[in-house]
């Protein structure tokens, strides 16, 4: 649906040339949620701006249903650009305009009649759930609301993809999840693509199927949720899956217990699948698994679980143990003293 290839970007700052974007290449299919993630700087910004020429690349192919915008006209691209929706972290509204005029006066000037704009705005505002809304201006909604009015004023297009830059970033945690709750809406029940970028990685979590991590314009580790999340290689992923758990043991403790056994990180998918496994283990093998830590989180189509534990005995036993957790899909982790009054996991 999308494909970037080779994208370069290089900005003349004060202080001389900036590569926000190093051949920076990913592909987004049909259907699915991609979102790009990175720490301020990284390049994100300029990458989604890329994909509907509102930056223009200095090299490389911007494919979206098989037609490199690079190389279209201004009116074939202004058709194209109608294919594509986009939001952003401030909303974007007009200030003097109501709700209802905020999603009709984009649409009036496609050259819809009268009555289908008045159709378009009336469906869109009621996905949102904003109906009740028409009359209200910019400065009488919450956060949350006014993200929904620009999201409406994006689908009232009719757009087979939807770019989100940063939309959830100046919003509450339960705002944040309301609208990626509507997100994960409109990607299920419209069809819509989505595109979206990031520097939380709960948004992540929560509804995207693959993941691009970027550093310093270029993209460092990218994959599916699932898998970045059991098996982060960079760092820079870890530092990202580690902001949502926080196992902190204390330096001593740790010292402490790695004399009578080993700690280690147990990752697991299922509610359940962690503590089972721990049962079955401290039952064959001559192993007393101690729980430290452990928390769940909530992935798009399932959850991911992190334990901390202390297994007491034998070194053969715990290897024996450890082995027997792998083949039941446990990822585990050793944690040694140097991890220690830090985020392990
Ligand atoms: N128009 C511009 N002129 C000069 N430098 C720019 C311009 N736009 C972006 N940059 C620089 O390019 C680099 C990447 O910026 P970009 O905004 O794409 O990053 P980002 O990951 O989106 O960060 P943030 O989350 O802070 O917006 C930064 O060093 C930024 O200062």
């Amino acid at each position: 649906m999308i494909e970037l290839a080779g994208i370069t970007k290089t900005f003349q700052g004060k202080q001389g040339a900036i590569h926000a974007l190093k051949n920076v290449s990913l592909s987004v299919k049909k259907g699915e949620i991609y979102g790009v993630i990175g720490y301020s700087g990284a390049g994100k910004s300029t990458l989604i701006r890329c994909v509907n020429l509102l930056e223009k690349p200095d090299a490389g192919s911007v494919k979206v249903k098989n037609v490199d915008l690079t190389k279209l006209s201004t009116n074939n691209l202004r058709k194209a650009r109608g294919d594509i929706g986009m939001i952003f972290q401030g909303f974007n509204l007009l200030k003097t305009a109501t709700v209802y005029d905020n999603v009709a006066l984009p649409l009036k000037l496609t050259g819809l009649s009268k009555k289908e704009v008045e159709e378009r705005v009336d469906k869109y505002l009621k996905i949102v759930g904003l109906e009740q809304k028409h009359g209200a201006y910019p400065s009488e909604l919450s956060g949350g609301q006014k993200q929904r009015v620009a999201i409406a004023r994006a689908l009232s297009h009719e757009p087979e993809i939807l770019l989100s830059d940063e939309a959830t970033s100046a919003l509450d945690p339960d705002t944040t999840e309301a609208i990626l709750d509507l997100l994960l809406k409109i990607n299920k029940e419209l069809g819509i693509t989505i595109l979206l970028i990031t520097h939380e990685m709960n948004v992540i979590q929560r509804i995207c199927d693959r993941v691009a991590v970027m550093e310093n314009g270029e993209v460092i580790e990218e994959g599916k949720t699932k898998d970045i999340f059991t098996a982060p290689k960079h760092s820079t992923t870890r530092k990202f899956v580690n902001s949502l758990f926080s196992h902190k043991i204390p330096a001593d403790i740790l010292a402490n217990l790695n004399e009578t056994g080993q700690v280690a990180t147990l990752s697991f998918f299922g509610e359940s699948s962690g503590e089972p496994a721990l049962a079955m283990v401290s039952k064959k093998f001559d192993i007393y698994p101690n729980i430290l830590s452990g928390s769940i989180t909530q992935l798009k189509n399932e959850s991911f679980g992190q334990l901390v534990v202390h297994f007491k005995g034998e070194p053969s036993d715990i290897q024996k143990a450890i082995k027997y957790l792998e083949n039941d899909q446990v990822k585990v982790e050793g944690v040694n003293i140097n991890d220690a009054n830090t985020r392990v996991s």
